[in-house]
């Protein structure tokens, strides 16, 4: 009996193990400033490792699909954007009924699976700035069947007019591409190790982002604690240095008292994860 080769799974499959991986990276990726990690539920009551694993792998057959569809269309248009929303609310339902009706991973559902369809179109072009253009110009597309629910993002849109996860993905994640994907670069050069240097790339992320999961707990005064608790860190010589660790270990107490969860930055690093694997590995 042989073992499965890599090269035997269709490039959906291998993107949709790419994906996942990526959320399972972010997932048990330690410590995180009040997020789900190994050591614990960070802000949430309702989350927990296993569960953000959990809902990891219930994606994988949305993300697949979406590789499918983005193969079969061929091309960036109304019709391939509509089908992924169709599956992006149908992955949506299957990580509701995993983790009985607590919001996960809707950020990651957006973002990766734009930018596995992205991937999937033009696998011989998965440069950084080539799959995020793509992915964006699907995003700017209008989806006619979109329900519009009066969601987290919308309700801090129009409390504070802050840009949210569909304007993240329209202008071609800026907050990967010009934070995360750097500073994950940077850091792994200094050799602080793969741990930190992914630490950092969501600190890079974190200190410019509008969190939409931030402001609806927190308001504007906990998007600034994270922004500034963030830079603080980088500044200090990031996640591998003893002022940063302890600069670290402040920004988590200080978010964990406004109940302040960065879940659309950590969204974003694994969506930083994911591109960063997919450079030359199609
Ligand atoms: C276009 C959509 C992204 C919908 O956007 P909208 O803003 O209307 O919806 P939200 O559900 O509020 O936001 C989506 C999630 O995106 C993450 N996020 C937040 N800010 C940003 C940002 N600036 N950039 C990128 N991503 C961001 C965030 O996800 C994380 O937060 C989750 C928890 O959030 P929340 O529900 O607020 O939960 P809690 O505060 O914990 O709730 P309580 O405990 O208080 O009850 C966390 O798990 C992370 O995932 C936002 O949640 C898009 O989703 C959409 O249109 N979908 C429809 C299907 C579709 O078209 N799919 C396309 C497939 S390619
Ligand atoms: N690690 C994490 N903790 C809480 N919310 C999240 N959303 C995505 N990843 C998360």
């Amino acid at each position: 009996m042989h073992a499965l080769k890599l090269h035997d799974l269709t490039l959906a499959e291998r993107l949709a193990d790419m994906a996942v991986d990526a959320l399972i990276d972010e997932a048990d990726l330690s410590p995180k400033p009040a997020l789900v990690d190994r050591r614990g539920n960070g802000a949430h009551t309702d989350l927990h490792l296993g569960l953000m694993h959990a809902s990891a792998l219930s994606l994988w057959p949305a993300f697949k699909e979406m590789a499918e569809a983005a193969i079969e269309f061929g091309e960036v248009g109304l019709p391939l954007r509509e089908a992924l929303g169709r599956i992006g609310r149908e992955g949506e339902q299957a990580m509701f009924v995993t983790t009985s009706g607590v919001n996960t991973h809707r950020g990651a559902i957006w973002a990766l699976g734009l930018l596995v369809a992205a991937a999937a179109l033009q696998p011989e072009s998965c440069t950084a700035s080539a799959v995020t253009l793509r992915a964006a110009r699907v995003a700017l597309l209008n989806d006619r069947y979109a329900p519009q629910p009066l969601s987290h993002g919308a309700q801090v849109a129009q409390r504070y007019g802050a840009r949210g996860a569909r304007e993240e993905a329209q202008l071609g994640f800026p907050s990967v591409l010009q934070r995360g994907l750097p500073q994950l670069k940077k850091s792994r050069l200094q050799q602080h190790g793969e741990q930190n240097a992914r630490l950092d790339a969501l600190l890079a992320i974190m200190t410019d982002l509008a969190d939409t999961c931030v402001l609806y707990r927190a308001g504007p005064e906990g998007l600034q604690a994270m922004q500034q608790g963030a830079q603080a860190v980088l500044d200090a010589g990031g996640s591998a240095s003893l002022t940063g660790r302890r600069q670290l270990h402040e920004l988590d107490q200080q978010l964990l008292a406004l109940n302040a969860s960065p879940g659309g930055a950590a969204d974003l690093l694994a969506a930083c994860l994911f591109i960063d694997r997919l450079d030359g590995a199609l």
